[in-house]
Formats: C-alpha cells, sequence, structure tokens
C-alpha cells in the first residue's frame, strides 16, 4: 500500500485499506454494523514501509538469482496511480547497487552486462534506448520464443554507465494524465539485464572476445 500523495492529502482523502498483520488487508468499511472481507496476500508492505523493506523482502533474492544464471523477473502490475513506477524505480536502484557490490566482491570473475529496454504503448513496441529507431515488429520464433525485431541491446561498460541507460528510459517513457495521476506512465515498459559471466582465469579467446566488447 502506498501512503497519499499530496493531491490525494489537499483533497482531504481517506486510506480506504487497513493493514491487519503482514499478510492480511481489510477495507475500513464506512458502515461499522457490516463486517468485511480480509484479503490475504503472500506479503502485505503497509503505507509507511519504505522501498528498502519493499526490495529487501519482496525482490532482493529475485534480482540476484539472475547472478547465478537463473533467469528472474519482477514486475508491477495494478491500477493507475497505485504505485508501480514509484516502487519499480526504488528497486531498480537497490537492485543495480547490489548486482555491482556482488560484482566487487567476486574477484575470480569478470561480469559483462547488456541492457534493453522498450515501451508498450498503445499496442506500439518502441526501443527506449533508441527511440528514433520507431515502432518495433514481433516475431515468432520456434526456439526463442518471441523476439523484438532490432530491439537495441548495450554493453554497460560500469555501474554509472547502466544508472545512466535507465535514466535515459526513463526520459523517454511516455508520461500523460490519467484522473488519478497526473504523471501516468500510460504504457507498460520493460527493462532486460542479461549477464554473462566468465572465470578470470579464462583461455585467451575468452579474454579477447570480452575485449572485443
Ligand atoms: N511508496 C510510496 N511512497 C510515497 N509516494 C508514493 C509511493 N508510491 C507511489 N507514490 C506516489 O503516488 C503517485 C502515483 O504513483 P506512480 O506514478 O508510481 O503510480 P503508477 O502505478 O505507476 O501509475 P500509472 O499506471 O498511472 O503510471 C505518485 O505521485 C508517486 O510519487
Amino acid at each position: 500500500m502506498r501512503p497519499l500523495n499530496r493531491k490525494e492529502q489537499s483533497m482531504y482523502d481517506l486510506i480506504a485499506w487497513d493493514c491487519l498483520d503482514e499478510q492480511t488487508i481489510v477495507f475500513k468499511n464506512p458502515n461499522e454494523g457490516r463486517p468485511t472481507t480480509p484479503y490475504t496476500f503472500d506479503r502485505v508492505f503497509a503505507p509507511a514501509c519504505s522501498t528498502q523493506k519493499v526490495y529487501d523482502e519482496g525482490a532482493k533474492d529475485v534480482a540476484l538469482s539472475a547472478l547465478s544464471g537463473i533467469n528472474a523477473t519482477i514486475f508491477a502490475y495494478g491500477q493507475t496511480s497505485s504505485g508501480k513506477t514509484f516502487t519499480m524505480r526504488g528497486i531498480t536502484e537497490n537492485a543495480i547497487r547490489d548486482i555491482y557490490d556482488y560484482i566487487k566482491n567476486t574477484s575470480d570473475r569478470d561480469f559483462v552486462f547488456r541492457i534493453s529496454a522498450l515501451e508498450i504503448y498503445k499496442e506500439t513496441v518502441i526501443d527506449l534506448l533508441n527511440r528514433e529507431s520507431g515502432p518495433l515488429r514481433l516475431l515468432d520464433d520456434p526456439e526463442k520464443g518471441t523476439i523484438v525485431e532490432k530491439l537495441n541491446e548495450e554493453v554497460a561498460k560500469d555501474c554509472q554507465h547502466l544508472r545512466h541507460s535507465i535514466g535515459i528510459c526513463k526520459a523517454h517513457r511516455q508520461v500523460g494524465e490519467t484522473t488519478l495521476n497526473d504523471k501516468s506512465s500510460r504504457s507498460h515498459q520493460i527493462i532486460r539485464l542479461t549477464v554473462e559471466s566468465f572465470l578470470r582465469e579464462s583461455p585467451d579467446h575468452v579474454k579477447s572476445y570480452i575485449a572485443s566488447l
């Protein structure tokens, strides 16, 4: 649950749900006489929870599992203005920090990161790292599944470079207004990070491959 934003506070809105515990929320029924139904989740984060806590307890393990070769996805789903963009930004920043801390502490391996980012807006797929490329086509590949033709994939040279690329995606996203959110994303965004890692003592052809990136 997110706290009320400035606009909602200025309109004296009220939070409609109570967190009973870390798994349960219940609708605050204005008609006290009628019982309300509790809804149970794996984990509920109350409005005062920091994004750091949401990341630590809800996303960190998934983000770091990618470093051990497991495909991992973190996604936010919900109605307009529920806090998806806000939360995903915090999660992405925390994940980048932890990934680069992991690299620093893994001295026997070299890592290569590639980033790609797309936006789906009104049925059109756009490359967020190269908006000028125009709408991209989706193709069905019998082995790889759905692929996005000509989607740019950049090698992230270091942490700053990765943050810079994510900043470009943020700047390139469509923003509009909905009745509930002045800065609604009005679109879906997918950021993909691909990780390759090699033992430092790799054969020469692997070292020259890394150097060529
Ligand atoms: N955890 C939070 N703490 C404080 N403010 C928040 C939090 N989550 C969201 N907000 C604020 O609530 C508003 C709506 O959030 P956000 O834009 O992230 O929603 P959204 O789900 O991405 O909406 P849309 O689908 O319309 O793009 C913004 O003003 C944002 O700053």
